[in-house]
């Protein structure tokens, strides 16, 4: 899948540097390009002068530097008022310290003479209570004696004098803890005034240490439809961290986390540490729906990626479709068959392109694609399920005769015992690009009818989801594309060989973060994604996690896209064109040309490529750390013990409490309170893990629990 910007700028690299900012260092590391000409030459040197202001560089920097003064000018009130607040408290805890006489007391009580010290300790506060007295006399005189000999103004002066001394003293500290106050909202704004607020977001968000600080690419700016910054990490930070926690650094800059976007920034002028950072000003996901672009398109090519819809800076994410497969998944009434709609559109426009279409719902959202489909099957009875199953059938079938035909085929036609655009495209090959799509595939996956496979007892759902795994991991190489939507993506229904073979992944919003994990692939919350904190009036957004074996998949772990959208009469339409297109090209066939008939295949030579292709194997069990270990650990106590203490996992594992426990958590293992026996025999109240809560996190993670 790739994204590109056609609306927006492209993120800034290069341009102005900022000679000094307040606790961030900016650098300015991108090559420039070789001067050519005397203007170029000029401009080169206009540019890295130390001597021309940075606001006189560009247009923008200059609105930047403008916005920036007017906002320092506008704030300055707010922070002089708040610093001699801070500084008024700052004195009152000093005094009362002092008075208190704080520190002997407390180095008393630490050497456990506080009650020999006491007399001298109560005579030492009382003293000093007197000459807290006495100073307020003083002052309360001084200033009589100066209103007297000077008026009013004097005090004023005075008072202005202290309030600054109280707004130096009362100055925030670097590596202050606790939140920043500011106004209520959104912080984006401030970035641009006052990078140490981006700091010290990081430092809140514990994504750097207290003594740590950032260095900024570049200073904030509005990019598009909100504020852009690249910022550097310190030299042991990653910039993965960041991404994965996106939402502690939106709550640290106090936005929504749909709002917030961060991206590594890699290959030239990228490096491990380097995160652009981008802020909407507003829900990037709201508005009227985005137009799906291909209804203006007479016709289209499936080898193309396909427009899918556009990420929060509205840039278009395009799918590609040759070479992998998709699962779509998400609670009801979430966009999931309009989302399916949108690759079976730029498929249905390419009249080369043959489609399966199998809708398990069985209402009017696919009947238009009736016309322009070779097999097309709609409804979620038995007999539904037995026509889908032959049609997959015919098509296992038709995948090894095309692994069988390519073999014949010279180099120069097929190079790597791959399908390629010419041999799709050639209509004596006979082996167009297909695509099987099956809207609510659940409903035939769960099928309980018993069915004889080959001697062994199985159900025809199970002997569905073999023949679907099957296409999703031979069919790619030569030609087949398998499209699947299901509104229930748990991993009873998805089985695990099945979705592993599924390269590319759509999560729109979903139950919990399990389900968001199955439809994404194990791990990906913990990378910062999960379809469960998709918002419930974002119809059609959703998480891509694209095949990465693609070349628009390769850079991206996923992104949140808001998917176009694409109304009944417009699909109608794109139906109707795909017809046309196909009796034009003379490759309108099987039912849509009035053709239901199944080809012949041999059952036994579908069997033995389902067991040689290894499609019903079960997919290897990967019980991430450190669950692995502790079931390890505990063995067959797992079904013998109600309750494990955390204490005894961290000794016996030799891990480090906190990270065992953060770890545990992304692992679905949360601690609890039970019961266990002390080394004294005693029975206490401690934290630990119950045995069943791993049982089930094990099977979550594809173990037997
Ligand atoms: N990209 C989009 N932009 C705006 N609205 C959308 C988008 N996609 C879908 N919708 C809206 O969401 C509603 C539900 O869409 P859809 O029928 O695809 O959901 P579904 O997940 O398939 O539901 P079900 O599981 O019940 O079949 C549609 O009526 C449509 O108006």
């Amino acid at each position: 899948m790739s994204t590109y910007d056609e609306s927006l700028p492209a993120q800034r690299q290069s341009g102005a540097v900022e000679s000094a900012v307040f606790d961030a260092e900016l650098i300015d590391d991108v090559p420039q390009a070789p001067s050519l000409t005397r203007w170029q030459r000029f401009m080169n040197w206009w540019q890295r002068s130390r001597h021309v202001p940075l606001a006189l560089k560009s247009r923008h920097a200059a609105k930047n530097a403008l916005l920036r003064l007017a906002g320092l000018l506008l704030w300055s009130p707010w922070w002089f008022v708040s610093a001699v607040g801070r500084g008024a408290v700052a004195v009152f805890r000093t005094w009362r310290k002092w008075v208190r006489v704080h520190d002997y007391r407390e180095a008393a009580e630490q050497s456990e003479k506080l009650a020999d010290k006491f007399i001298e300790i109560r005579e030492l506060t009382l003293f000093r209570w007197k000459v807290t007295g006495m100073t307020v006399v003083a002052v309360a005189t001084a200033g009589a004696v100066v209103y007297l000999l000077y008026g009013g103004r004097a005090l004023w002066i005075a008072a202005a004098v202290v309030g600054l001394g109280m707004a130096v003293f009362g100055r925030r500290k670097d590596g202050a803890p606790g939140r920043t106050p500011t106004l209520s909202g959104p912080r984006s704004l401030t970035w641009m005034m006052d990078p140490q607020m981006l700091v010290d977001a990081f430092r809140d968000a514990k994504l750097i240490g207290k003594d740590e600080s950032l260095r900024l690419v570049e200073r904030a700016s509005h990019d598009g439809a909100g504020w852009a910054v690249t910022v550097d990490l310190p030299a042991t930070r990653k910039a993965a961290d960041v991404i994965k926690n996106r939402e502690a650094l939106a709550s640290a800059l106090a936005v929504d986390e749909l709002q917030l976007i961060a991206e590594r920034v890699r290959g030239r002028g990228g490096h491990a540490g380097r995160v652009f950072l981008w802020v909407a000003d507003s829900d990037p996901y709201a508005g009227p729906p985005l137009q799906f672009p291909l209804l203006d398109v007479e016709r289209w090519d499936a080898w193309q990626p396909i427009p899918f819809g556009r990420d929060a800076r509205s840039r278009r994410v395009d799918m590609q479709l040759v070479w992998t497969s998709l699962l779509i998944g998400a609670i009801p009434r979430q966009g999931k068959t309009f989302a399916t709609r949108l690759p079976a559109a730029g498929l249905i426009l390419d009249p080369h392109a043959r489609l399966y279409v199998f809708d398990g719902k069985g209402g009017k959202d696919w009947e238009a694609a009736a016309n322009v489909a070779h097999r097309f099957v709609c409804g979620d009875e038995i007999e539904h399920a037995e026509r889908i199953r032959g049609h997959l059938v015919e098509l296992v079938a038709e995948v090894q005769a095309r692994y069988a035909r390519m073999s014949t085929l010279d180099d120069d036609l097929c190079p790597e015992s791959k399908i390629t655009p010419a041999i799709s495209q050639d209509r004596d090959l006979g082996m167009p690009i297909t695509a099987v799509i099956i809207d609510e595939v659940q409903v035939y996956l769960e099928n309980p009818v018993r069915e004889d496979v080959g001697g062994k007892k199985s159900t025809l759902g199970a002997y569905i989801a073999d023949l679907l795994t099957y296409l999703a991991r031979k069919g790619p190489a030569v030609g087949i594309v398998v499209i699947l939507a299901t509104q229930r993506p748990d991993s009873n229904t998805i089985p695990s060989r099945l979705r592993a073979v599924l390269g590319s992944r759509f999560a729109l919003r979903v139950m919990d973060w399990r389900d968001s994990n199955i439809v994404l692939g194990e791990q990906i919350t913990t990378r910062g994604f999960d379809a469960s904190t998709l918002l419930p009036g974002h119809k059609g957004v959703g998480i891509l996690r694209p095949d990465a074996d693609t070349d628009t998949g390769a850079d991206m772990i996923a992104k949140t896209v808001r998917t176009y959208f694409m109304a009944n009469p417009d699909w109608r339409t794109i139906c109707e064109r795909g017809r046309a297109l196909r009796q034009e090209a003379g490759t309108l066939t099987g039912h849509a040309a009035g053709d239901d008939e199944q080809r012949a295949v041999d059952p036994a030579a579908v069997l033995k490529a389902l067991s040689n292709g290894a499609a019903i194997e079960e997919e290897a069990v990967t019980i991430p750390e450190p669950l692995a270990s502790v079931l390890d650990y505990l063995g067959d106590d797992l079904d013998d013990r109600e309750f494990v203490p955390t204490a005894e996992l961290v000794a016996a594992l030799d891990v480090e409490p906190t990270m065992f426990g953060r770890q545990m958590g992304e692992c679905g293992c949360q601690p609890r309170r039970g019961r266990a026996a002390s080394e004294d025999g005693t029975i206490r109240q401690v934290r630990g893990y119950y045995t069943a809560g791993l049982r089930t996190a094990a099977a979550e993670h594809g173990g037997d629990g």
